[in-house]
């Protein structure tokens, strides 16, 4: 992906964010610029404020302060109106997947849709039909209710409905938690191809340094109150501790490994 070089390029910005719950800051001038077309990695020790973070650039946390800036618009000076429109343009995929359990597939994605639009219900369903297998499930999962689906299933359905609206930008908390590493790979596999053919932004919270790897282009770490991003390259040579070891740890150094090896084994087999 081109390197960002202008505005343009830049789908959501922060500035100065700080998120404060009673004396405990969480976040204190906090800037962050998130390119169009990137997939954007967020990690950081537990507590840090990933998961307020993201909340927060989707509207579902209120920030203390800051300017948050998305697809060019001043969010704090939209009228409602105007900012649920906005807010359309972004899916959130959330950890456990939130789907109505009294609901089946169809009928979670098929809520959205009825929420944010005026079509007739027959096509509710083939939208529906439409997102759950561009999430790489089977048709029939669209009858199942939740707790009928295996945990990647699961996932897959809260991102057939986190993509019900057609978003610009998706955002994933914390995706192949819980997946075994197959299933983690998959799912990788399947948010890189909806990346390309759909040209989607995403940002995705992870602590599976393999995903790191596989799919994004940059990193973001929460440290210190804020956030420092680069490529894995590139905060590799951080001297902070914390990243050094994140990234230059055993774990690390693992992922790199392997990475390493399987590019390796994808250009000579393309060659
Ligand atoms: N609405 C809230 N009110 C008060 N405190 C909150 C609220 N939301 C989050 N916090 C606190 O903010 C801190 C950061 O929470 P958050 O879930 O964002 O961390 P995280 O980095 O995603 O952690 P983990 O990796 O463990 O999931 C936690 O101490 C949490 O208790």
């Amino acid at each position: 992906m081109p390197a960002a070089t202008s505005q343009e390029d830049i789908i959501i910005s922060l500035t100065d964010i700080r998120n404060q719950f009673g004396s405990h800051v969480l976040h204190e001038a906090l800037t962050l610029d998130i390119r169009k077309g990137e997939v954007l990695g967020i990690v950081g020790g537990s507590g840090t404020g990933k998961s307020v973070l993201l909340r927060t650039i989707v509207g579902l946390n209120q920030k203390t302060a800051g300017t948050i800036s998305i697809l060019g618009q001043d969010v704090d000076r939209l009228r409602l109106d105007e900012l649920n429109r906005l807010r359309q343009r972004m899916g959130v995929l959330f950890q456990d997947g939130a789907l109505f359990s009294s609901l089946t597939v169809s009928q979670n994605i098929e809520a959205v849709l009825k929420e944010h639009t005026r079509l007739p219900i027959s096509f509710l369903k083939e939208i529906a039909a439409l997102k759950i297998s561009l999430a790489g499930l089977p048709a029939d999962a669209g009858g199942k209710y939740p707790s009928e689906l295996s945990g990647g299933m699961r996932k897959r359905a809260g991102l057939a409905r986190a993509l019900a609206l057609d978003p610009d930008i998706v955002f994933l908390d914390e995706p192949t938690a819980g997946l075994d590493p197959i299933g983690a790979a998959q799912f990788d596999q399947l948010i890189s191809d909806l990346q390309t053919a759909l040209g989607l932004t995403v940002v995705m919270i992870t602590h599976d340094l393999d995903s790191l790897h596989a799919i994004c282009n940059r990193i973001g770490v929460l440290l210190n109150k804020r956030i420092k991003v680069g490529t894995i390259a590139e905060l590799t040579k951080e001297p902070d501790p914390w990243i050094k070891e994140y990234f230059d740890g055993p774990r690390g150094r693992a992922a790199t490994r392997s990475h390493a090896s399987q590019s390796q084994k994808a250009t000579s087999s393309q060659s």
